[in-house]
């Protein structure tokens, strides 16, 4: 069973929808947004940058403690949850005087531990939700390391936001998704809920909606999206904001998928992973085999004086399976993974015949 992040505000199978400009820029521009998106029943929380951490100076950093006072109002004038960023104690420590409600701790913030476990014993004895961004490098023990240094402090309301990694390719993505690393964190802590952040994986707009749905698609349990009133006049990150209008079209359109599977298809399913259980156990069978020849080979090899890897017959093996594999529908890039794995535990394995270490 999930952990349901800031429970009440959670309906169940729908995703926890945090929406708001990237900065809050005016006091105005702060409650028009909030104004617009509690028009949404599907917007749970209201988020807001506050003090933005930007890659280079010279761009708007946000307006700091004055900001404040408006997320209040957005509070208790408009009646939604207030979000935003904090990255140092000072932050904490206004944010909570202020009454914000839930905090997020962002990607370059959470790839430093020093600054996490500051944040962490300033936070200690508070119950508020705090939620993770993924750190700007693909590092899930990173990641972890920084739910944990809060969990170790007593929050128990925890979170993660995956808003996927920095790419040195263009791309037309602004950052990579890596959903294996989304995926590996499920597997670690299958209980915190992750929320999606298809603003700055795509950097664009028009993609929010196609990112946010492989996103549910993949079992995340929440989305958060910039939302200005005037996406194209944003003092921040201009190209990946949508106004409140086209956030509940976005919301229209996504398709709200279950994990849980109905009654009535259990049985098909069951057959079909009886097949894929089937598959496996002969895929292992197989590889044992396999694995059992490139040992013999390896026998021969020392005789012989003979090196353990053999350029050649490797390209020639991998220039086959390739070809084979796309006649099959498998694409070459999957088989050539797949078969880099094989033949690098066969030369680990041959290794062991010969007394050398070879996977070091
Ligand atoms: C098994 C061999 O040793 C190595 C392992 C290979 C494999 O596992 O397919 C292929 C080439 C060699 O680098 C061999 O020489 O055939």
């Amino acid at each position: 069973m999930k952990k349901r992040i800031i429970s009440p505000l959670i309906p169940e199978h729908q995703p926890l929808v945090i929406a708001g400009p990237c900065s809050a820029e005016t006091e105005e521009q702060v409650l028009e947004t909030a104004k617009a998106l509690k028009q949404d029943q599907r917007v749970n929380v209201f988020r807001a940058g506050v003090w933005k951490p930007r890659t280079r100076p010279g761009s708007f950093e946000g307006n700091g403690s004055k900001a404040l006072p408006w997320l209040q109002r957005v509070k208790t004038e408009v009646g939604l949850p207030v979000a935003i960023e904090v990255a140092n104690v000072k932050h904490v420590y206004e944010a909570l005087k202020a009454g914000i409600d839930i905090l997020w701790i962002g990607a370059r913030t959470s790839a430093n531990p020093f600054a996490v476990q500051e944040i962490a014993e300033a936070l200690a004895g508070v119950d508020i939700p705090v939620l993770v961004k993924n750190p700007v490098n693909p590092d899930v023990a990173l990641w972890l390391g920084a739910l944990e240094r809060l969990e170790k402090k007593g929050i128990k309301d925890l979170g993660a936001i995956h808003r996927g990694v920095s790419q040195f390719e263009k791309s037309t993505l602004r950052n990579k998704p890596a959903w294996q690393m989304a995926i590996k964190f499920r597997e670690e802590v299958p209980t915190i809920p992750i929320i999606n952040d298809p603003s700055h994986i795509t950097g664009n707009r028009e993609l929010i909606g196609s990112i946010a749905q492989t996103a549910l698609d993949l079992n995340f349990d929440g989305l958060m999206i910039e939302t200005h009133p005037n996406p194209d006049e944003a003092w921040s990150d201009a190209s990946q904001q949508v106004t409140p209008e086209q956030l509940s079209c976005i919301l229209d359109q996504l398709i709200i998928r279950t994990d849980e599977t109905p009654y009535t298809v259990q049985k098909n399913i069951d057959e079909l992973r009886n097949s894929i259980n089937y598959i496996d156990d002969q895929i292992l069978e197989l590889l044992q085999f396999r694995m059992n020849v490139a040992l013999n080979i390896a026998r021969f090899k020392k005789e012989n004086n003979m090196t353990i890897f053999q350029a050649e017959r490797w390209n020639e093996l991998l220039l086959k399976n390739k070809a084979k594999g796309e006649k099959l529908g498998l694409t070459p890039t999957f088989v050539s993974k797949v078969y880099r794995t094989i033949h690098q535990e066969s030369i680990d394995n041959q290794g062991k015949i010969f007394s050398d270490v070879i996977n070091v």
